[in-house]
């Protein structure tokens, strides 16, 4: 027996007693690593644990697997693009990969590696595990474990999961890669890119609303309709609507109608469907590319004042069926009817170069949500291009007053004044300038001819 005051000193003597028994155990399991086959290893080990748990058991770790039933598992899917971020420069082996249609090489940690995170003032850590298969099973199987004190459970189910995947999803739309579907497009099924027929490339357009010349407050209301409608789901569903918006760009080629929805799908990080009507046959066939068609996509008809020959098509049709044809009822099926309903945040935009000449169908109310008119270059337009291409604030050029009274004068084109623009480098910006002055003079007095002709 020994006294209440030897108690402090005989549990010292009896830890360390474990503790060196743990650490010999220790020893002997990195020998028993080197010689027993796996399953029997594996076996030992959670024998060892049962008989002898870790000191520190306060280390709670949450296992992810890669698939969860028969579906994928969400957070494993998040912790996968989640983790590269907190990669350190003390992680010692990574996975690096690209594939053709990626931009970046992918960074993600190697099996057995760990990462360290901080939330809210507490330390977690992610490992990612891969076991090699065994004989049942097809494939590795994949996991990562989140490891954290178990003080901090509460907080990490209720706050820092949900945070992960919320920022998981951040990081997976602005690495999106926005792509443009055609049927010209060569067929591709390399991360899921074709549809259907349909094959798809990256969009590789680089307009984006800062490089637009356009009207600052048209295009502000542009940005707000986009915000307000990608904000609404809620709003759409509660009203029993289709969630998607319908434009329509019209105005003179060249004043940027393609370009717009091009900055649009960049904005959005929504693909773009290029619908050539020419090459659809029948209504048939829209509905099976609409219904194949993604969600969060900008579905485009261009130059949809061919609609009137649609509109003949649909007379020839002879009682041959409407189904096997492709008619202009079927596009406005589309556009407010059953098919749009399926699926969502869909954008639909038509082009058009003569509004006047759009079947009175099309512009009804409530059938396109907002007309864009995509005029001649403004005053404000010119600065932004010659921002965009010269580089230069053009307001304190000579030049400037000049040209600023030619563009109110005349009607010239974002693309015409592009065109100028960009046959300078650097050096002869002034030069660029003066072509640009005799294109805006050369079209004022062709202008004033039509004029005179006229009256
Ligand atoms: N508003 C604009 N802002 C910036 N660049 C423009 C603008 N409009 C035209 N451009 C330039 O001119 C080129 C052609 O423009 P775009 O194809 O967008 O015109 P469009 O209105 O679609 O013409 P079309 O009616 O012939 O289809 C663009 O690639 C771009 O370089
Ligand atoms: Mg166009």
């Amino acid at each position: 027996m020994f006294s209440l005051s030897e108690i402090p000193q005989t549990a010292s003597t009896l830890f360390s007693a474990y503790a060196s028994f743990a650490g010999a155990m220790m020893l002997l399991r990195s020998m028993v690593n080197e010689l027993m086959p796996q399953e029997l290893r594996s076996y030992l080990c959670s024998i060892f644990y049962h008989l002898f748990p870790p000191l520190s058991s306060n280390v709670v770790t949450l296992v992810f697997d890669e698939v969860s039933g028969m579906s994928r598992n969400q957070v494993f899917d998040a912790a996968e693009i989640y983790s590269r971020t907190k990669i350190s420069p003390d992680t010692e082996r990574l996975k690096v990969s690209k594939t053709p249609r990626q931009k970046n090489f992918t960074v993600t940690i190697e099996n057995g590696e760990e990462v360290p995170d901080l939330f809210e003032n507490f330390h977690l850590k992610w490992k990612f595990v891969c076991t090699e298969p065994d004989d049942n099973h097809f494939g590795e199987k994949r996991h990562f474990e989140l490891s954290f004190h178990k003080k901090h459970k509460e907080k990490v189910m209720s706050r820092y999961l949900p945070y992960v995947l919320e920022k998981a999803n951040e990081i997976k739309q602005e690495e999106k890669v926005v792509k443009l579907y055609n049927r010209e497009c060569p067929y591709d099924d390399e991360d899921g890119g074709a549809v259907g027929m349909w094959g798809s490339i990256n969009l590789e357009h680089p307009s984006t609303f800062d490089t637009l010349a356009m009207d600052p407050d048209l295009k502000k209301m542009i940005l707000d309709d986009l915000d307000r409608f990608v904000r609404r789901r809620e709003f759409y569903k509660r009203a029993g609507k289709a969630w998607k918006r319908g434009y329509l760009l019209y105005g003179p080629p060249g004043t940027g109608k393609s370009s717009l929805v091009a900055a649009m799908a960049n904005y959005l990080k929504f693909d773009i469907y290029d619908l050539e009507l020419t090459s659809i046959y029948s209504n048939s066939e829209l509905r099976r590319i609409l219904l194949s068609a993604t969600n969060r996509s900008i579905l485009v008809i261009e130059d949809i004042d061919c609609s009137t020959e649609m509109k003949d098509r649909h007379s020839d049709d002879g009682g041959g069926g409407s189904d096997t044809r492709l008619t202009l009822s079927g596009i406005l099926n589309f556009v407010d009817g059953l098919w749009s309903s399926c699926g969502d945040e869909k954008i639909i935009v038509f082009t058009t170069n003569h509004k006047e000449r759009l079947d009175p169908a099309l512009l009804r109310p409530g059938r396109m949500d907002v007309h864009i008119n995509m005029s001649y270059c403004t005053v404000k337009g010119f600065e932004i291009l010659a921002s965009n291409y010269l580089g230069i604030e053009i307001k304190s050029h000579f030049l400037y007053a000049e040209i600023e009274g030619l563009i109110q004068s005349t009607e010239v084109t974002p693309a015409e004044v592009a065109e100028e623009l960009m046959k300078s480098d650097e050096a002869d910006i002034d030069i660029a300038l003066r072509r640009l002055v005799n294109l805006l003079k050369h079209k004022r007095i062709e202008v004033n001819k039509t004029k005179d002709n006229q009256s």
